[in-house]
Parts: structure tokens; C-alpha cells; sequence
């Protein structure tokens, strides 16, 4: 799915008036009723309503909103911001409808009103049209409606109004909903991490912009979906063997960090890798042989950690190699990932503390193969590669260091983003805050080495990687519950979520 800037939505919704037979009041028509059905939907309608509008578009949407609203029977009032010498044309003629049918619900915002108890606020004020920060009496009845939080339910017409569309708004005034309804197609401030607490719960409602607009136009940032990761995943063909499917070499583990050697040899396994040998401490030998029969095992010389990888003619092997959970990061291990570098040239999975090691250690980290797939979370990836301002300049340095380094980069959150070697940037949808727990990146780390191993590209295996790990999980919160659910539950239900990926489902 693509995410449109501001400008592009602008267009889409030109293009959509030339060519088809709507015209762009109509559209504002089919947006406000989108918003009005949702808002019955989900039985707001047997509340009081404050409808805050700006005098662009956005303030067009919230005057529709307040006559649909009266239309039901609802007690519904718009309160407008004389921000603007003219008002959009659109809010004008919904100005006009409203003055005609109901006028005693029409006021000139100049003190915040007193609020009925249960009334909800509908914040219209500004929507992608937002070109400055908001000041004056704007910015005031932002604030007073966020001081409204505890007591109202704050609903957010396309966007929280203040907040940009493409670009940080860190530091810059803007509304914090509880909801936000959004036309036909997210946009990249919902999956900001640094947005979460303004724009609440996002609900995404159709109103029929061109499709042809929004297949032919590209965008610098996508979001996988289902269609697009059945269309990567590779069938199994009716003569394989488990020599078809890869042999991965996981080095994983150490003294009290088994654990998630185990969860990433359990869902590489489930992943469906033809051969799976793990390198652990001597330590974590029973422990391995017992929980993962099906894998091989090398131990170590050492007891509690790992210190001699395999040689360059052991190594050949193996299909490729994931390397990182329970690792630990003593100074063997550093040596000897410094010493596997020198040789393997694969794509291979860094993750965890291999990450780690590679960020005190930037002679090392140079010595990674080209198109290997590194996993690091925002410390991890603050730890390798530098802090940031915000969030947007934190996926321009993922991306910058994705291309200069030639590696598939993921940077783990809510919304996983994901670059590649030749600049592109996808986000992941899949994935549901049960995960948020020890040992889902450990799973991860498994996936996707399996999928390496089974032939697919590094990018496709990062993509659909994160795709199947999230939807796992959200298989295992639907069953178990998000709170109960834990890192064990995501290989478990993988099963179900390779059926999806059948391109007859
Ligand atoms: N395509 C779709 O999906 C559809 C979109 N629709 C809706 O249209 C909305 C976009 O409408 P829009 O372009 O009129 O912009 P909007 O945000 O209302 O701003 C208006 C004007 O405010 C001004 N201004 C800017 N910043 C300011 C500030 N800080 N403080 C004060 N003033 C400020 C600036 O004018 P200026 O003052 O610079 O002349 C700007 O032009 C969109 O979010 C959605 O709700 C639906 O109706 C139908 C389908
Ligand atoms: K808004």
C-alpha cells in the first residue's frame, strides 16, 4: 500500500474530480458521511458533539460533519476559527447549507465554549493543508481541547490538526486524539513512533479517490500488505528435498541466554529450512538437543560463550548463517565474528548482541557481506549508526546507510521500517503490542535466515519476514490474548500463517 505526501493526496483528489463525475463538494460530501457513518458505527451518536473547524478544507469536512450529525437527531454544534480573511470554497457552500437548514448550531469561535458532559470533540481545524506552525487563537483551542483528554473523546478529522503530514512535528503544537479518521490511504505521520500519543487510534475510510491515480503514481514509501507478499512467496515445487530448502548455521546463545538460541532454532525450523545446525556454548547443549530435536548442534571450546566460528571450508556449507540472539558480547565472540568476516562473503542475519559488537567495533562492521540483513531495535540501531532529532531524520539515516553500506536494514517498532541496498522504504503493518516481549526478536532472527537459506532474496526475505513474524502474532493475541501470548506463541502459530500466504486464500 503507498503513502501519499500531502501534495499527492492534493492531486489524487484532482485527478479524481476530472475524471470521474464527482465533483469536489461531493467528495467532501462522501468524507464527511465516511466520518458520520463511523462515528454511528461506533455509537457516538447518542452524544453531545463540539465540532472545531478551520476555514480551509479540513473546516469543510467538520460543517458537512455538524449537518449530517443534526441530521440524525444529534446535538451537534460547529464553532469556527476566523483564522483566514476567505474561507475555502467548499466550506463555503457548507457554510451556507448549514446556515439554511440548521443556524442555531453555526458559531464564530471566540472563547472556548463550556462543554456538556460526554460531548465528543470533532477536531476539524486543519488537516494536510497545514503550511506553518499553529499560533494565536489556533494554537489556543488546541490547547484547551487537549486539556479536554480525561474527560472528552477527541476525534481527529483526517489529521490531528497541527500535525505535518510528511515531515516531523516535534516540538510544534497539534491536537492529541483519541481517534483519527483518515481518507483512503495512511499517511507517513501515523507511523511515526514519535506521533503515537497525538493520533491515537487511526481509522482508515474509503471515499472512492481515482484508482488509476493511486496505481500509476509512485511513492517514496510503502507499507507491505498481503497481495504483495503472496506475490514474493515461492510455492514448494513437488520434487524437493530438504537439500532444496537451505542449510542455515545459527550462532547463537550463552550462560543464562539459551533461551533465545532456542526460540530462533525453533522458528528458523518452523520457518521451513531444509537443515538447521546451531553453534552454542557447551553449556547450552542438552538444553538445545532436548528443545530442538531436529537441529544439529556444534559446541563451542568454551563453556559459557561462543569463540571459533567455522573455518572458511566449514563454512561452505551452509547456505547462509544468522548470527546474534543470547550471543552475549564477550571479547571471544568479537574476535571471532571479526574472524568469520574475513572469509564469509554470504548475505547473512546479524541481530542482538552481534549487532552490538559490531558497534564498538567498526573495523568488523565494515568486513559485513553486501545484501545482509541487520535487525537492530532504536537502541541498536542508535548504537550503530548515531542518534537522530527525530523520526524522520532517523528513517533518512536508515535509509542513507542501507544504500552506502549495501544492506537490508530493519529498523524494529510498531511499524517496522524497512530499507534496501537500492533506496527503497517499506513499513510493516503486521504485528500487535503482545510481541513487545522477550524474545519476538529472537523469532524474527530465525525467520528470516530461514527464509535466506530457502532461496529468497535479502530484501524479499526481510519483507516478508517481518510481515509473517507480525501476523504470527497476531494469530497467537487473536487465540491466547495479547497480555497471555508470549515469544514462544509467535513460531507456533506460523503454520497459519504460511496457509495465508497460498495464493488461493
Ligand atoms: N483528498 C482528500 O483526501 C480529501 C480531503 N478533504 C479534506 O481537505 C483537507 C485539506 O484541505 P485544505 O487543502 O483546504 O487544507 P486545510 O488543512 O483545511 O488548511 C486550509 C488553509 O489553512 C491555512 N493554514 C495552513 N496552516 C495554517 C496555520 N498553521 N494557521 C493558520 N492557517 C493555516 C492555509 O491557508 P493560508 O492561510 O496559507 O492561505 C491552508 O490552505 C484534508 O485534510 C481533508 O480534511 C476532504 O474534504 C475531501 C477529500
Ligand atoms: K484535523
Amino acid at each position: 500500500m503507498k503513502i501519499f505526501t500531502a501534495l499527492q493526496i492534493r492531486e489524487a483528489d484532482a485527478y479524481t474530480i476530472k475524471h470521474t463525475p464527482i465533483s469536489s463538494l461531493a467528495l467532501m460530501e462522501k468524507a464527511a458521511l465516511a466520518c458520520t457513518d463511523w462515528l454511528a458505527e461506533q455509537h457516538f451518536t447518542k452524544y453531545p458533539f463540539a465540532v472545531f473547524c478551520g476555514m480551509g478544507n479540513n473546516g469543510g469536512d467538520g460543517l458537512a460533519i455538524t449537518r449530517m450529525l443534526r441530521n440524525m437527531g444529534c446535538d451537534a454544534h460547529a464553532y469556527i476559527i476566523p483564522h483566514s480573511q476567505q474561507a475555502s470554497e467548499d466550506h463555503q457552500a457548507n457554510y451556507k447549507s448549514l446556515q439554511r437548514y440548521y443556524p442555531e448550531s453555526l458559531h464564530t469561535l471566540q472563547t472556548f465554549p463550556q462543554l456538556a458532559k460526554d460531548t465528543v470533540i470533532i477536531d476539524a481545524i486543519l488537516g494536510t493543508g497545514l503550511n506553518r506552525p499553529a499560533e494565536g487563537l489556533i494554537a489556543d483551542t488546541i490547547s484547551r481541547i487537549n486539556s479536554c483528554y480525561e474527560q472528552h473523546t477527541i476525534i481527529a478529522i483526517d489529521i490531528p490538526s497541527g500535525l505535518l503530514t510528511d515531515t516531523s512535528s516535534v516540538n510544534q503544537p497539534s491536537v492529541q486524539a483519541h481517534h483519527t479518521l483518515s481518507f483512503e490511504l495512511p499517511k507517513l505521520a501515523f507511523l511515526l513512533p514519535e506521533n503515537a500519543v497525538r493520533i491515537g487510534e487511526v481509522h482508515i475510510l474509503p471515499i472512492g479517490l481515482h484508482p488509476d491515480y493511486i496505481a500509476r503514481t509512485p511513492a517514496k514509501f510503502n507499507i507491505t500488505d498481503g497481495a504483495m507478499m503472496r506475490d514474493l512467496y515461492k510455492p514448494r515445487k513437488p520434487f524437493s528435498h530438504k537439500g532444496t530448502f537451505g542449510h542455515v548455521l545459527l550462532i547463537a546463545g550463552s550462560y543464562g541466554k539459551m533461551g533465545a538460541a532456542i526460540l530462533s532454532a525453533k522458528s528458523c525450523l518452523q520457518a521451513g529450512v531444509g537443515l538447521l545446525t546451531c553453534h552454542i556454548p557447551k553449556c547450552g547443549y542438552d538444553i538445545m538437543q532436548i528443545s530442538v530435536p531436529a537441529a544439529m548442534c556444534i559446541t563451542d571450546e568454551q563453556f559459557d560463550h561462543s569463540s571459533s566460528f567455522p573455518s572458511e571450508e566449514e563454512a561452505k556449507k551452509y547456505k547462509t548463517i544468522g548470527i546474534g540472539p543470547g550471543l552475549g558480547t564477550a571479547a571471544g565472540s568479537i574476535w571471532a565474528l571479526d574472524k568469520l568476516l574475513d572469509h564469509y562473503r554470504q548475505p547473512m542475519v546479524i541481530d542482538a548482541d552481534a549487532l552490538n559488537l559490531l558497534s564498538t567495533n567498526p573495523k568488523t562492521f565494515a568486513k559485513v557481506p553486501e545484501n545482509s540483513i541487520l535487525t537492530p531495535h532504536p537502541k541498536e540501531f542508535e548504537r550503530l549508526f548515531g542518534k537522530t532529532d527525530n523520526d524522520i531524520a532517523r528513517l533518512e539515516l536508515l535509509s542513507q546507510k542501507a544504500v552506502e553500506r549495501r544492506l537490508c536494514i530493519l529498523l524494529k517498532g510498531r511499524y517496522t521500517a524497512m530499507a534496501s541496498p537500492d533506496g527503497e522504504l517499506y513499513f510493516n503493518a503486521t504485528g500487535n503490542p503482545g510481541m513487545a516481549t522477550g524474545g519476538s526478536g529472537d523469532v524474527l532472527t530465525g525467520i528470516i535466515t530461514s527464509l535466506v537459506a530457502q532461496g529468497y532474496s535479502s530484501r524479499d526475505a526481510m519483507l516478508l519476514g517481518v510481515y509473517i513474524h507480525g501476523l504470527a502474532g497476531d494469530f497467537a493475541a487473536a487465540a491466547l490474548s495479547q497480555e497471555a501470548m508470549t515469544a514462544e506463541d509467535i513460531p507456533a502459530y506460523l503454520g497459519r500463517t504460511f496457509l495465508t500466504l497460498h495464493k488461493n486464500q
